[in-house]
């Protein structure tokens, strides 16, 4: 067996190992980078940061604080910084060195390797110069021009195939779980890179959902998965849905300013789109260079990706076609599920991604209705007596906490 098909397979059978192995993990994580010589001195961290001087703080994640520094080969890394009380970030800290140790594409972020240092865990990224879409679409507004049309589609295509990637391309389907603005990094090209693996999972080639605990961002998480704790590559599709719509809207989508009596950006989307007037979303700085064409293509992708029903939403593989060829002809959009809306389970399983049709209600014998009240916790309220029990249910994902960043903590 080859030494890189070994670190491969060690890395998986701790990943699927429960969390009272993970510090039995981190032992043999560290062993294994250590063969793969990923392992990075912390003098060597301390040098390159300046003693993680705050001017060198490019800015404070869920895990803790990531700085910028510069290795002595010459190499712009981003450093970032594992908060020490944190329990949970410590899981996610594993999970993103472990997972992506082993994934290599153009657009997903690069890690270069990890420190240990007493009770200190660094993780050392690539540096992408541009920083994140968040920054550039929706914090720094006087840089939302540098945005034109044209970046902003490569950026969608981008992603599209750093997931396509993740789901299908790369030895295992792994499901990214918090795909948003700010987990999108931009390289001095605008390149794309998909960051944050703290919250991915791993799924064994066989395997096309779990029912897992919920956790991941307000605003992108898809209705089947906040409901039900049912995750597949679905739900990274929708996330990426609510992403293209915030590309070409410049509108946050947790933060929607009501237009037309809309309940968020997807409703805003999809009655637009019904009355043939889709366009009416794009963001005004687009107006010089944007293609009509393609913004209307997007949109249609942003709705058909964000549909309620998960087996109508088109596949990654699918929406890269889609992007590469440009049909004509695309399927309907049903309505899209959203959070803070009212979701319609369907029954059926099988699996389709080209099914035309009105509203994603065929079969459908339950829905409920989910509401985020002023203080950011998710309600769920059953709609058919039939669901109640599963609703009342202690497992059931119905009523958690976010926290201020919106962000819903991973639990148990
Ligand atoms: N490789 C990198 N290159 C350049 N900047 C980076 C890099 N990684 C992270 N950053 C910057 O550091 C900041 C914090 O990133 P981090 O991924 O820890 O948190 P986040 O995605 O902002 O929030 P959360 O952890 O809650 O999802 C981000 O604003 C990002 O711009």
């Amino acid at each position: 067996m080859t030494k890189s098909k070994s670190f491969v397979q060690n890395l998986i059978k701790q990943l699927r190992f429960g969390s009272s192995r993970d510090r039995q993990g981190e032992d043999d994580l560290e062993e294994i980078a250590a063969k793969e010589q990923k392992l990075i001195q912390f003098e060597t961290l301390v040098e390159a940061t300046n003693n993680f001087h705050p001017n060198n703080k490019l800015g404070q994640g869920g895990f803790g604080p990531v700085y910028k520094g510069k290795l002595k080969d010459g190499r712009v890394i981003a450093v970032k910084k594992l908060s020490l009380y944190s329990k949970q970030g410590r899981k996610e800290f594993m999970t993103e060195a472990k997972l992506l140790a082993r994934v290599q594409h153009r657009n997903v972020v690069n890690l270069l390797g990890y420190c240990v240092h007493g009770s200190e865990k660094l993780l050392v990224y690539e540096y992408v110069m541009n920083e994140s879409l968040d920054k550039l679409l929706f914090t720094e507004s006087s840089r939302r021009g540098e945005l034109d049309w044209k970046r902003r589609y490569d950026i969608i295509f981008g992603i599209a195939r750093g997931l396509q990637y993740l789901h299908v391309d790369s030895h295992n389907v792994i499901i990214h779980r918090d795909i948003k603005a700010s987990n999108i990094l931009l390289d001095d090209k605008w390149v794309p890179k998909i960051a944050d693996f703290g919250m991915a999972r791993l799924f064994p080639e066989d395997q096309t959902h779990v029912n897992t605990r919920v956790a991941g961002t307000n605003g992108y998480m898809a209705p089947e998965y906040v409901m039900h704790g049912h995750l597949s590559a679905k739900a990274d599709v929708f996330s990426f849905g609510v992403l293209v719509l915030e590309l070409i809207s410049g509108q946050r989508n947790s933060s929607f300013t009501s237009f037309m009596d809309a309940e968020n950006l997807l409703d805003w989307a999809y009655k637009l789109y019904k009355k043939g007037r889709s366009l009416e979303i794009m963001d005004p700085t687009l107006a010089s260079s944007a293609d009509p064409d393609q913004v209307t293509m997007c949109i249609q992708i942003g709705l058909l990706c964000t549909q309620g029903d998960p087996h109508l939403r088109p596949t990654m593989p699918r929406v890269v076609l889609i992007l590469s060829k440009r049909p004509g002809n695309l399927e309907e959009p049903t309505r899209p599920g959203i959070p803070g809306s009212r979701y319609r389970r369907s029954r059926r399983t099988s699996a389709s991604s080209s099914i035309v049709g009105t509203s994603g209600t065929s079969g459908a014998s339950d829905s409920y209705a989910l509401t985020t009240n002023t203080t950011g916790t998710i309600t769920a309220t059953a709609t058919a007596t039939a669901t109640a029990n599963e609703v009342a249910s202690s497992s059931s994902p119905i009523s958690r906490r976010y926290d201020n960043r919106g962000k819903r903590p991973i639990e148990g």
